[in-house]
């Protein structure tokens, strides 16, 4: 993985433009989304740990919106189950050529690796194949909020008894001094990892028309309305949260 530091919002931009998967964030990314999100190397490698227990033999498990493939590189590294393929998806085209280049240099160093299968594509048109697990890791968030009950609704139905979908994302909260707390010890968590205030400040800029957090509740009552039979949170660290739904 690339070791680039993430210094892409440390001069003053004028006019911050709204961010985009584009090459500079896929040159920075890994640096970017470990300093950026509270937790992220303990949830990926947990994904796979949690992904093993549901996987069962001779189904598809996703990765959507899947960046570089830190999931799916997980996914193999703990997945046992007998003829299960890994299908990841991004629409970024300059994040799956370099996740392709990522996945070639794993294949080479371990063996009896999972198929892998990496689509340029929009998960909004995906046709799902029957799967047992299926992870988005911070991805609804960038998906507009009109179209998530379906995309949640056709993954309940794609999901086969015993599976799961793991569902990364940055959390809202509904109390406005709790929202202001949260934001502010993510804030520090930055800071601590070395972003200046100018870096914070421009990132946010940036990000919030293209992103959209939901609180925890909105995503219970969604997957609930989904089709999912339970949600079970198994990791919050600050405004950042991952939860197992079950079908
Ligand atoms: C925060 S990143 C995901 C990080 C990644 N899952 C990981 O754990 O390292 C969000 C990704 O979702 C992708 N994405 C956003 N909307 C999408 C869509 N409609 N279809 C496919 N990919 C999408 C972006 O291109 C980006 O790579
Ligand atoms: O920087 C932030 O505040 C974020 O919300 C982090 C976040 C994410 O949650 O996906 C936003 C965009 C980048 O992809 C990396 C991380």
């Amino acid at each position: 993985m690339s070791k680039e530091p993430d210094r892409l919002f440390a001069q003053p931009l004028g006019q911050v433009p709204d961010f985009a998967f584009n090459e500079d964030v896929v040159r920075v990314f890994p640096d970017m989304i470990k300093r950026s999100v509270p937790g992220y190397p303990t949830i990926v490698e947990n994904l796979g740990v949690l992904a093993a227990q549901f996987a069962q033999p001779n189904t598809a498990l996703y990765d959507l919106g899947s960046s570089l493939g830190a999931v799916t590189q997980a996914l193999r590294r703990h997945v046992r189950s007998d003829g299960c393929r890994v299908i990841a998806i991004d629409n970024s085209a300059a994040m799956v050529e370099r996740c392709r280049q990522y996945l070639n240099a794993q294949d080479s160093m371990f063996q009896e690796l999972l198929p892998v299968e990496v689509i340029e594509g929009d998960i909004l048109a995906l046709e799902f194949q029957p799967a047992s697990v299926v992870a988005m890791n911070f991805t609804l968030q960038f998906i507009a909020p009109e179209q998530r009950l379906e995309l949640l609704t056709r993954i309940r139905q794609a999901l086969l008894p015993g599976g799961a979908l793991i569902l990364s994302e940055k959390l809202r909260f509904e109390d406005a001094d709790e929202h202001a707390l949260l934001t502010d010890l993510h804030v520090a968590f930055k800071r601590a990892n070395g972003y200046s205030e100018l870096e914070i400040a421009q990132k946010r800029s940036a990000i919030e028309n293209v992103m959209k957090p939901d609180s925890l509740e909105e995503h219970r009552q969604r997957l609930l309305a989904a089709g999912f039979s339970k949600v079970l949170p198994w990791f919050q660290c600050l405004n950042f949260a991952s939860l197992i739904a079950l079908p």
